[in-house]
């Protein structure tokens, strides 16, 4: 046992849900960053300046499907008379060489390929004969089935000018320039960025491992049968899915039960893949509260674990401590499904994300008008409720009731409503504060 008079002393007081969300914070830092190819870098925080290395496009080319042309032997050209210009190959993109064009010459090109040297302009296949002879085409036959129209004559119906559908080399990015700055969130467009530019690998914080525990000797896995006095252990599966949904990569381990050593003998098991750990139940106040009476009495080495009361609704119990020879982050949630949940998106999302080292932790908060009086909310405590908002209408009408073991009504709620501590009733139409569970 370490600090029983600091731990008796923490247990007197209640905390409020600020307090606890700080204490948590206050002891977490972002990963040490690390390389990662780009895709596992999704949704990570960028720790480095990335530097355009080459232009982009990386050369002159083509925007449309055309002859590649000078503008100057065009600039005449009518539907009734048109330019008749020499056809002296293709080039399609991936072209290496490229044919020099001489007046009176083209190319045929396609999109995204190298403009030759001597071309000024494309001008689209629909602007052209194809080279059928047979007034204008809708596209192009394809090189296998006529090898012939990379040869011969094109006819063109309608000038183009110079730097008509062609791409300039560095107009998108040039050399030298920010790509993106340190702080960058990566998403699927700022992968694109990266991959565009040639890089195949970025420094990042990386995503917590979260190990999500649960504890019951009443638990057994979904798919198995129960017997007398038994549930199924919907807690680690809830939030492993949580834990995945904020960003980590989640590991859910069987439940533990009510046993102090097989308890302390998993978590020592799990530190090692662990950057933040998570369980579920045994923290309250019964005889078989596991979890708060192991961890409550580990000894300095081991790490501490406070648990606390707070001032709020669901979720009252709750343990937060730093454990292992690494000091990994341990949230110890209480065993009500919905307490395990909401305490959750309130403590270790944020957590999770402060891991991550990403700008904002918590989930967005919008005020609604509530459609339905909530008839008594416990005073002194921030409550909680289950609700469906209606983001067209701005209203919010609160799903089930208090009771932290509505399992069905969580999964049909989108929010939370928050009831503060001083308000013990709301009446039908009044305006509430929702976190949006997105
Ligand atoms: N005398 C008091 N009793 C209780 C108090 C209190 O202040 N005084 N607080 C209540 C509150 S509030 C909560 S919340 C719970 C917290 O209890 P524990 O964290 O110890 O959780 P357990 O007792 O293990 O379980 C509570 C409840 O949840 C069910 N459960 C647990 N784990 C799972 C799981 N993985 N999947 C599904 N359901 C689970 C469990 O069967 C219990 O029904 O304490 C109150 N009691
Ligand atoms: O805090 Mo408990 O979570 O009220 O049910």
């Amino acid at each position: 046992m370490n600090g029983t008079t600091d731990q008796t002393r923490h247990q007197d007081r209640v905390w409020s849900v600020a307090e606890h969300l700080d204490d948590v914070l206050s002891k977490i830092d972002p990963l040490d960053p690390i390389e990662l190819q780009l895709l596992d870098a999704q949704g990570c925080v960028l720790v480095e300046d990335i530097t355009v290395p080459v232009a982009l496009p990386p050369f002159d080319n083509s925007s449309m499907d055309g002859y590649a042309v000078r503008a100057a032997d065009v600039a005449d050209a009518t539907e009734s008379t048109p330019a008749v210009l020499t056809v002296i190959g293709d080039v399609a993109a991936g072209s290496g060489e490229l044919p020099g064009i001489e007046p009176g010459q083209a190319v045929r090109i396609m999109t995204g390929a190298p403009v030759p040297p001597g071309a000024d302009a494309v001008v689209p296949v629909e602007w052209t004969d194809g080279g059928t002879g047979q007034g204008p085409a809708a596209t192009m036959r394809a090189h296998s089935a006529a090898p012939q129209d990379a040869g011969g004559e094109v006819r063109v119906h309608r000038p183009a000018a110079a730097g008509a559908h062609i791409r300039a080399r560095g107009s998108d990015v040039t050399e030298g320039e920010p790509a993106l700055r340190a702080g960058t969130v990566l998403g699927p467009s700022q992968i694109g960025l990266l991959a565009a530019i040639g890089r195949g690998t970025v420094r990042v914080h990386p995503r917590p491992r979260v190990v999500v525990l649960s504890t019951g000797s009443e638990l057994v896995q979904p798919g198995e049968a129960l017997g007398p006095g038994q549930i199924h252990d919907s807690n680690s599966f809830q939030l492993t899915a949580a834990a995945r949904d904020a960003g980590a990569i989640a590991y859910r381990v069987g439940a533990v039960a009510d046993d102090a050593e097989t308890l302390r003998s998993t978590l020592e098991d799990q530190l090692i893949r662990a950057d933040i750990l998570v369980t579920s139940g045994g923290v309250s106040v019964g005889a078989y509260d596991v979890v708060k009476e192991t961890l409550a009495a580990l000894s300095a080495e081991e790490g501490t674990v406070e648990f606390r009361r707070l001032a709020m609704q669901p979720g009252k119990p709750q343990g937060f401590g730093l454990i292992g020879p690494d000091r990994i982050p341990l949230l110890a949630l209480p065993g009500n499904p919905v307490s395990s949940y909401v305490s959750f998106e309130l403590f270790v999302r944020p957590a999770i994300r402060a891991l991550m080292g990403l700008p904002e932790v918590h989930r967005p908060t919008t005020p609604a008008k509530c459609t339905e009086a909530v008839a008594s909310s416990p005073k002194g405590k921030r409550q909680f409720l289950r609700g469906s908002y209606d983001a067209e209408a701005g209203t919010v009408t609160p799903v089930g009731g208090a009771g932290s073991h509505l399992i069905k009504a969580m999964a049909h709620a989108n929010a939370l409503i928050i009831v503060p501590e001083d308000t013990t009733e709301v009446p039908a139409g009044a305006e509430v504060d929702i976190v949006l569970l997105g």
